[in-house]
């Protein structure tokens, strides 16, 4: 979505008010992040970097934008006129996509001309809150289906389900990021370069004599990338009997049946039948794909029954982020400094305020390799026996240990608004998510009641925060 207008109404008007105080050429600092994780969870897979690069990269006002701005009554003609020739010339750096991210750190930072970083704020949050959690939720579902000792794939099986054609496109993208092997969507496929994948309806086997013959039918079409559906007339009594003769028949023709698909009752027990079934005719290689309202959850009970899926489609609950915890992510992008003069929002709730300055984001591994915590500095590199606080709560602090190498968790990615790099293959960010999940200490990866992952604010981003807060304090006292 390369439109500027799509954007709040009150980033326009702003940037022609900053225009007409002459503050729009002001060098702005915005930090994006959450304060809270997805689905009670431990991590979130950082997401959709690639298309927002590409949007900040691409916009522009045409002529249409501008005569449709001039229809709301609110922008004078000098304004628009200035808007002609604007681009986005600012400097942003982020987390590499497919990283793991957790609350209160930067995932990406934009420095650049205040009325561009204003504009572009709706946008970026929505692509980058939305992918972030779709990909989160993938991840979470292929932990689960991947801790069966069979191993364990996960497909997405959710544009019927997803909210709008835009947001069945971008989480198919961001399902692959988190893990998924395919997308039941073509023009998704088509367009991120994702394997396509599927199966049939129950619409196939009701649209022919009967269940054999609709069998028989789809193996003659595509001898070798069949999966039948077993469960439209009974799954043990009619669809597994029906699927070892059409097996049975396909390999007599040099061939092998891919799979079955189960889609309802109960996937533990079906699965093992099916499994037992198909391994005692000799059929070892023919996959078992479940689906129906799947989840996290759901594989991991299927899975701790003993049941024997390979591969777990999953839709609805995928592509809405469904699930305790899901639904939103509450991306926000918050001025930090203006001018060179931090800058922060102070609020009531704690945990709420924002954090002033333009702060370096660090992450520290340990002798294994694995992350140990994240820390937030306005400049240095964390030291051994640096205080870091809680950055919700600064009564809550540690010192940092020895023995951890700390590298700068952002890149640049953009400089003069142009991407410094080229887009990644989704396949590189997907084996970095993949990665980076490895990385974690394992008890974040849980999903129920995980350990948190810290992120530390060194005492420098902490005493700027105190003293801007002073003096935000001291004016409202005067
Ligand atoms: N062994 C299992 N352990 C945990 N959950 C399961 C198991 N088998 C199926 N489920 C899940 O239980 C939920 C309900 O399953 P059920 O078979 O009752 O579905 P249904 O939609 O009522 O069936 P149908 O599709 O025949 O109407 C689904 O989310 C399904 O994925
Ligand atoms: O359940 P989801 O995770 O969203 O996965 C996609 C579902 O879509 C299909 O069902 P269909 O649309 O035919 O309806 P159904 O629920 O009646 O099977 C398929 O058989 C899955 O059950
Ligand atoms: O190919 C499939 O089996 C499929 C595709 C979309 C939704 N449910 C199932």
């Amino acid at each position: 979505m390369s439109s500027p207008l799509f954007t709040d109404l009150y980033q326009l008007t702003m940037m022609q008010g900053y225009w007409k105080h002459g503050l729009h050429t002001q060098e702005a600092v915005f930090d994006l992040y959450f304060r809270k994780l997805p689905y009670r969870g431990g991590f979130a897979v950082w997401a959709g970097l690639g298309p927002a690069l590409e949007m900040l990269e691409t916009l522009h006002f045409g002529d249409a934008d501008l005569s449709y701005l001039d229809t709301l009554g609110l922008f004078q003609p000098a304004f628009l006129d200035a808007l002609r020739g604007w681009k986005f010339s600012a400097r942003v750096t982020a987390f590499p996509e497919g990283s793991a991210v957790f609350p209160h750190e930067p995932l990406l930072t934009v420095r650049g001309p205040l009325w561009e970083a204003q504009l572009v704020e709706t946008a970026l949050l929505n692509t980058l809150n939305f992918q972030t959690l779709v990909a989160t939720k993938a991840a979470r579902c292929v932990l689960a289906a991947e801790a069966s000792p069979h191993g364990g794939q996960v497909i997405e099986f959710g544009a019927r389900r997803a909210q709008g054609p835009d947001g069945a496109l971008s989480a198919a993208r961001a399902a692959f990021v988190g893990g998924a092997v395919g997308t039941s969507d073509v023009e998704a496929a088509r367009r991120f370069g994702l394997p396509a994948v599927g199966t049939h309806a129950h619409a196939w086997v009701e649209s022919f004599p009967d269940e054999l013959t609709a069998f028989r039918a789809y193996a003659e079409l595509y001898p070798d990338s069949t999966t039948l559906l077993l469960d439209t007339v009974d799954t043990l009594r009619s669809g597994l009997p029906n699927a070892l003769t059409v097996a049975r028949e396909l390999r007599e023709r040099g061939h092998e049946l891919r799979g079955v698909r189960l889609d309802s009752g109960d996937l533990a027990y079906l699965s093992c039948r099916i499994r037992s079934a198909f391994d005692e005719a000799d059929f070892r290689d023919v996959k078992i794909v479940a689906s129906n309202d799947l989840s996290e959850s759901v594989i991991a009970s299927v899975i701790a029954e003993g049941g024997r899926v390979d591969t777990y489609g999953v839709g609805t609950q995928l592509v809405t982020a469904g699930g305790e915890g899901g639904g939103a992510l509450g991306g926000v992008f918050k001025l930090a400094s203006l001018g060179g003069v931090p800058r922060m929002k102070l609020t009531g709730e704690p945990g709420k305020s924002s954090l002033p300055g333009e702060k370096r984001v660090w992450r520290g591994t340990d002798d294994e390799g694995l992350y140990a915590l994240d820390a937030l500095t306005l400049g240095d590199v964390p030291r051994a026996g640096d205080r870091v606080s809680d950055p919700t709560n600064p009564l809550r602090f540690s010192r940092l240990s020895e023995g951890l190498t700390w590298h700068e968790a952002h890149a640049l990615v953009m400089e003069g608004g142009k991407r410094t790099v080229p887009g990644e293959a989704l396949p590189t960010v997907q084996l970095r998510a993949r990665a980076e999940l490895a990385r974690l200490p394992a008890g974040t990866r849980r999903p129920l009641n995980p350990h948190l992952y810290r992120v530390g604010l060194g005492d420098d981003v902490a005493a700027l925060r105190e003293q801007v807060a002073e003096g935000l304090r001291a004016h409202t006292k005067a």
